[in-house]
């Protein structure tokens, strides 16, 4: 496979169980070496999607690959090119870290010889190697989230999906893993990473995949989503005087080119508000409210990120699907 062809490539797939249609044509493409950040609320459609590119379910229609293999036809292979961690760790009392890798390794048919060496490497590159003799049930749990990417190495594979990795983490191993994951893809993995903790994870991805109700609803850059999704720019103003807030906000309103969103805050003091406009037009309306003698000590553009980006996409899922159902239940909508 030529390495400059997408390693991961979702073409159009919809699952349905029964008449539930979990995946409603989603398509997208992962080039080697990315950190995808895959979000989207509970019952999305995140694990179903996984579920497929493991090779654990099959598409109602569509197909998944990844290094070229089709993740249906070829779930052999698909074993050996995908690693796989889920958010929950599963029990394996009595064993130590060491012999717990050897259990996985042995499961992939790893020789006992080469087996030894690979536990080394995958130890070292998650930074367990100290813990080899200690017990898996004894170690944090941020440990064993990190004996958790080492057994999900074990075998090499190309891509590495990770469910929920930073969940529970303390700030510090929530440094360390995220390092670790930056790592990995420095050295060729690619990474399919889910996680609720959004701050974190737009530190670490290159691509981002929203999706919601089983659909794709942004996907590229994390630059790009962030701005597919904020069209419109976010300001705040912050006065000193309370009275002001209410003021400050009939002065955006009475603006008609600002087609202004405004949400007005008086125990915080704040204006915030959404806007197309240029500068000039913050100009003139920041020159106006300083003629009226309103308090403003800031005036500044909100710099949107990934969490408010989930949040503005999964509101406006929600509104459509409210009024799908108000058309429904007015007997209106398609035929
Ligand atoms: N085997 C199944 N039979 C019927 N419905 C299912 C099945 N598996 C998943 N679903 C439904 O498909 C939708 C998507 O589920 P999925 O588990 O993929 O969501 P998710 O994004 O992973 O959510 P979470 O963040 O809660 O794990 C949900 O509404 C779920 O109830």
């Amino acid at each position: 496979m030529n390495d400059s062809e997408p390693l991961v490539e979702i073409n159009h797939v919809t699952k349905q169980y029964g008449d539930f249609v979990a995946l409603d044509d989603l398509s997208l493409q992962l080039q080697r070496g990315r950190i995808l950040g895959f979000i989207g609320p509970n019952g999305a459609g995140k694990t179903t999607t996984i579920k497929i590119l493991v090779g654990h379910s099959k598409p109602t229609s569509g197909s998944a690959k990844v290094a070229g293999c089709d993740c249906t036809n070829e779930a052999h292979k698909i074993k050996r090119l995908v690693g796989y961690m889920p958010d929950t760790f599963g029990s394996y009392e009595h064993m130590r870290v060491s012999e717990y890798l050897d259990f996985f390794g042995a499961a992939f048919g790893i020789p006992r010889k080469v087996r030894r060496k690979r536990i080394e490497e995958v130890m070292e590159t998650a930074s367990v190697t100290r813990m080899k003799d200690l017990f898996v049930e004894s170690l944090s749990h941020g440990m064993r989230q990190r004996v958790g990417i080492a057994r999900t190495l074990i075998h090499d594979p190309d891509l590495l999906i990770l469910d929920e990795p930073a969940n529970g983490l303390d700030p510090q191993a929530r440094i360390e893993m995220r390092l670790l994951l930056l790592r990995l893809a420095e050295v060729g993995k690619t990474l399919i990473v889910t996680s609720h903790i959004l701050p974190e994870l737009s530190r670490i991805c290159h691509d981002v995949a929203v999706i919601t109700s089983g659909k794709l609803r942004a996907f590229g850059t994390l630059d790009d989503v962030l701005r597919q999704v904020h069209q419109k720019r976010v300001f705040e103003i912050l006065v000193t005087d309370t009275s002001d807030v209410a003021e400050m906000t009939r002065l955006i309103n009475e603006q008609p080119e600002l087609e202004a969103d405004v949400e007005a805050s008086e125990t915080e003091s704040t204006v915030r508000f959404q806007t197309t406009v240029d500068d000039d037009s913050m100009q003139r309306l920041l020159a106006q409210a300083i003629t009226r003698g309103l308090s403003i000590v800031q005036f500044r553009e909100v710099q949107v990120d990934l969490e408010d980006t989930f949040m503005s996409v999964t509101k406006s899922d929600a509104q459509n699907s409210q009024s799908t159902e108000s058309v429904i239940a007015s007997g209106g909508g398609a035929e």
